[in-house]
């Protein structure tokens, strides 16, 4: 289970941030958060590809330290670019990662790829890592041992968006916590009022599209201590999905969620699991527009969200991925694990 709440995509320019007007939301809000201490600690404002926000509440000191490692110097981040036969369509790879906690060892080995154009689960029993996985791949965590690749290049922290090969990774978090102090206008329009030049009332225009899009109406005006569960989790969706067609800088190229449909009644999950497909670059996004996503990663304990939402699985257990397979493959394998896990039994290798 992530420690952080959801966040919106967030690629973040600190310079555009920090150069409108001390009356704009980021102001508003990093006056009033650790986001500010963040800030603080990037005077050379260069841009962040992969980056998450965190969150204005439990936002932990070792998330911090990652995001931090971004201050660091352009070499200590990126490696000498890894040519590999085959693999010119990687987007992402972990290779033997691991990660620890204290003693607690989480992650013990963990390698896969994630491709153009592939919308990929991460499954297995609760604890054993996933959202970690994530994170790691996000660059809020940082791994022990083994190597995360990011378009064939060596990745360690985050990634400046002014080296070529960079990708714009996007992460929606399990749990939904919005800016408080923040509309859901406000909210989900953050990244638009903050890094586009789009007129005030055309926000507001995309914003209420991109509510709707996820079954949201009227509630613009609303804090989001105002809303059910539900609704903020769909608001979270909403800001990691909204984009600019003018600009496409502000753009994850990956997204990855973490329990996207956690907690939702199941025709509300249809409806996020439905947008998750749609803003994939395959389809159409809910506003009819063209997908603009080319991967995602999905963590998710949910059926109708694997059956819905994701062609290709990873089993992770015990710190290691046990299986993978395509989507119609998991009810049909022969693997006990996967068996078990599929059928909910009681009885198999997995112990709790
Ligand atoms: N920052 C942290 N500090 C200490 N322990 C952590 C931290 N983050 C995760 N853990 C521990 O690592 C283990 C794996 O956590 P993680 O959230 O990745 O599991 P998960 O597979 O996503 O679980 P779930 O399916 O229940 O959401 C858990 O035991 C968790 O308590």
């Amino acid at each position: 289970m992530v420690s952080l709440s959801t966040n919106p995509f967030f690629s973040l320019t600190t310079q555009n941030a920090a150069s409108r007007s001390s009356s704009s939301l980021y102001s508003r809000f990093a006056a009033s958060t650790k986001f500010n201490s963040f800030h603080a600690n990037n005077k050379d404002h260069r841009k962040v590809v992969c980056a998450c926000v965190a969150p204005p509440t439990n936002f932990k000191s070792e998330d911090s330290s990652a995001l931090r490692f971004n201050g660091s110097s352009k070499s200590e981040q990126l490696s000498t670019l890894r040519e590999q036969d085959g693999d010119s369509d990687v987007l992402i790879e972990c290779r033997d990662v691991y990660k620890s906690f204290g003693e607690k060892k989480i992650l013990n080995g963990v390698s896969f790829k994630i491709r153009h154009g592939e919308a990929v689960g991460i499954i297995g029993p609760s604890g054993t890592g996933k959202s970690t996985v994530l994170k790691i791949i996000a660059g809020l965590l940082i791994p022990d041992k083994g190597e995360v690749y990011i378009r064939g290049r060596k990745r360690v922290g985050l990634v400046s968006d002014d080296e070529l090969h960079g990708l714009r990774i996007g992460l929606v978090f399990q749990s939904a916590a919005l800016f408080d102090s923040l509309t859901v206008r406000e909210n989900v329009g953050f990244l638009l009022y903050e890094h586009s030049s789009m007129p005030e009332d055309q926000i507001s225009e995309v914003v209420k599209e991109t509510l709707a899009a996820v079954g949201l109406k009227g509630v613009e005006n609303r804090l989001p201590s105002e809303l059910s569960g539900g609704m903020k989790k769909r608001v979270a969706l909403a800001r990691s999905i909204i984009y600019d067609n003018s600009k496409d800088s502000i753009e994850p190229e990956v997204l990855l969620y973490d329990e996207p449909t956690a907690g939702l009644d199941p025709i509300a999950s249809t409806v996020v699991e439905d947008l998750i497909r749609s803003v994939h670059i395959k389809g159409q996004d809910a506003r009819g527009k063209p997908g603009n996503i080319a991967s995602y990663v999905v963590v998710t304990h949910q059926h109708s969200t694997i059956k819905r939402a994701i062609d290709r699985l990873v089993f992770l257990h015990k710190g290691k991925i046990v299986w993978e397979g395509m989507t119609h493959e998991f009810t049909t394998s022969t693997n006990p694990i996967v068996q078990q896990f599929a059928s909910g039994s009681l009885e198999g290798p997995i112990k709790y």
